[in-house]
């Protein structure tokens, strides 16, 4: 065969779980004609019997291979010429070795020269870009990315990608191996400039792929049927919950002193969870202000007065003894409207209009976490530098119509404003006009399929109707979708449960 046979294809190895229930030449040939008929185009088999058994069943090219566990050298895929020399009696088409730089009983050129003396092709089966350059220079045929991950240290997760694009810099007959496990990982392979694709464990290597679904359908059975204690520090009161999945089993609200700190509240916190000892496995805190690193800082310190740097997630695990995640209140709430409210799965922007205004974002299913949604900080100069929720909140609009002359608190503003009131009116369009704004830029920047409003302000009747007045003159494709959240004051402790749940 010639070496441009290979190109542009996929190529199953053949290599069933050593010892296990599959390693045997009537499987090893059941996969291989299985494969071949699904569109691979060649085969990779381990073994000179298992090649025998293969080739005489198929016509495609096979790639042998011969592994062996050595006591004097760690090298396993085809150490001796013997093998080369078995493989090709056995009708291999091209012969794989172990090209890594380590102890070996037979030099990789004496592996070449024995395989090009049976005239047949070569793939060098290398760790790093270096061992590639050698084997290249030493006559190798294909290079391949088998060894990466495999000649110390943990095992990695990911295939190579990096190494295949920067072996392609070298030579374009490279051939993607190791830990290919899904079709995503095999087209970007292709796209690092792969000629050809192994995919070996994923396809038949029945014991680790069950494995792999058993792992990942055991984890989560224990996450969904654990709960988790679920708590939301707010600048006024702090909601303390149970929580499994959106079901809240029990609750309670505290007062958040303010003229106390982190400390004293995660006690107060712990006096209250005391009654559900045993009952949680992780704790999920949903907190006003900035969490960066499992750190809680203030960036309105009017909200609450948060030490800078508190090691939140730190002393929560201590204090509950148990795995915690900490993360912004209204992006746990933008996640949990996301997954299980209003924003029905897809790409959502959260805005929740209350005393303040906060705001989270979550693209691609997964939440922006960080500074990643404070839109209430926002600032412009058409508003004279004023943070948004200075100039459009609740507590703005208490401050609006006590110098108009009105002692009013947002929802009375909001009576006013329904039975006719000018001045509670024009405080109520000023607010929504700012948000309306708002949502016009958040559009332009994120793209959202929704924008879920909630918070005191934003659920108050008329008012989501009254930003989307505002933006009715915007052509249909600039134009944000509005929805009213749907899970209420509950939706920080419920999403800030589902997070920590993912996240330990
Ligand atoms: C490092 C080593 O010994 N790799 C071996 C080489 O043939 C096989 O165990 C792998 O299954 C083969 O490389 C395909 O990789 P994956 O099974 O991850 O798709």
């Amino acid at each position: 065969m010639r070496k441009e046979d290979l190109n542009l294809s996929l190529i199953v190895s053949c290599q069933p779980v050593p010892d296990g229930a599959m390693d045997e030449a009537v499987f090893v040939a059941g996969f291989a004609r299985a494969a071949l008929a699904a569109g691979a185009r060649a085969l990779r088999i381990e073994s000179s019997a298992y090649v025998a058994a293969v080739r005489s069943a198929v016509d495609a090219p096979i790639i042998g291979i011969v592994k062996r566990d050595l006591d004097d050298s760690p090298v396993r895929i085809t150490p001796f010429i013997a093998d080369v020399e078995a493989l090709a009696d056995a009708g291999a088409d091209i012969i794989a070795f172990d090209a890594t730089d380590r102890p070996r009983p037979a030099t990789i050129e004496a592996l070449l020269a024995a395989i090009k003396a049976r005239g047949l092709l070569s793939m060098a089966d290398c760790s790093c870009l270096d061992d590639a350059k050698r084997a290249l220079a030493a006559g190798a045929d294909f290079v391949g990315s088998t060894m990466s991950g495999y000649v110390g240290g943990p095992e990695p997760a990911e295939p190579d990608i990096a190494l295949i694009a920067a072996m392609r810099q070298l030579t374009p007959y490279v051939i993607a191996e190791g830990r290919i496990r899904t079709p995503q990982q095999a087209a970007d392979a292709v796209r690092a400039g792969a000629c050809a694709v192994v995919v070996g464990s994923a396809i038949t290597r029945t014991e680790h792929v069950t494995s792999w679904f058993h792992d990942a359908v055991s984890t989560a059975f224990s996450q969904r049927d654990a709960a988790t204690l679920a708590i939301d520090i707010g600048g006024t009161k702090t909601l303390t919950a149970l929580v499994r999945g959106v079901q809240v089993l029990a609750e309670a609200t505290i007062a958040t002193s303010r003229e106390a700190g982190p400390d004293d509240w995660l006690a107060a916190i712990a006096e209250q969870a005391k009654h559900w000892s045993g009952r949680y496995e992780r704790v999920g805190i949903a907190v006003t202000g900035l969490i960066d690193e499992g750190r809680w800082s203030a960036l309105n310190p009017a909200t609450l007065a948060i030490p800078d740097g508190y090691p939140l997630v730190a002393q929560a695990s201590k204090l509950f003894g148990k795995p915690a995640f900490a993360v912004n209140d209204a992006q746990a709430a933008a996640w949990g409207e996301h997954r299980f409210g209003a924003g029905g799965n897809e790409d959502t922007v959260f805005l929740t209009i209350s005393t303040g205004i906060g705001g989270g974002v979550v693209i691609n299913g997964s939440p922006l976490l960080g500074l990643a949604g404070h839109f209430g900080l926002l600032r412009s100069p058409t508003l004279g530098e004023a943070p948004l929720e200075d100039v459009a909140s609740g507590r703005w609009m208490a401050t609006e119509a006590a110098r108009s002359g009105h002692q009013a608190e947002a929802p009375e503003i909001f009576e006013h404003a329904r039975n006719g009131a000018a001045w509670a009116q024009t405080i109520v369009a000023q607010s929504a006009l700012r948000v309306a704004l708002l949502c016009r830029d958040i559009q332009m920047m994120f793209a959202p399929k929704r924008i879920v409003i909630g918070g005191g302000i934003g659920l108050s009747s008329g008012y989501l109707d009254a930003i989307s007045a505002h933006l009715v003159a915007l052509p249909p494709h600039l134009a944000p979708h509005l929805v009213a959240a749907s899970l209420g004051p509950r939706a920080g402790i419920i999403g800030a449960a589902d997070l920590a749940s993912r996240n330990g």
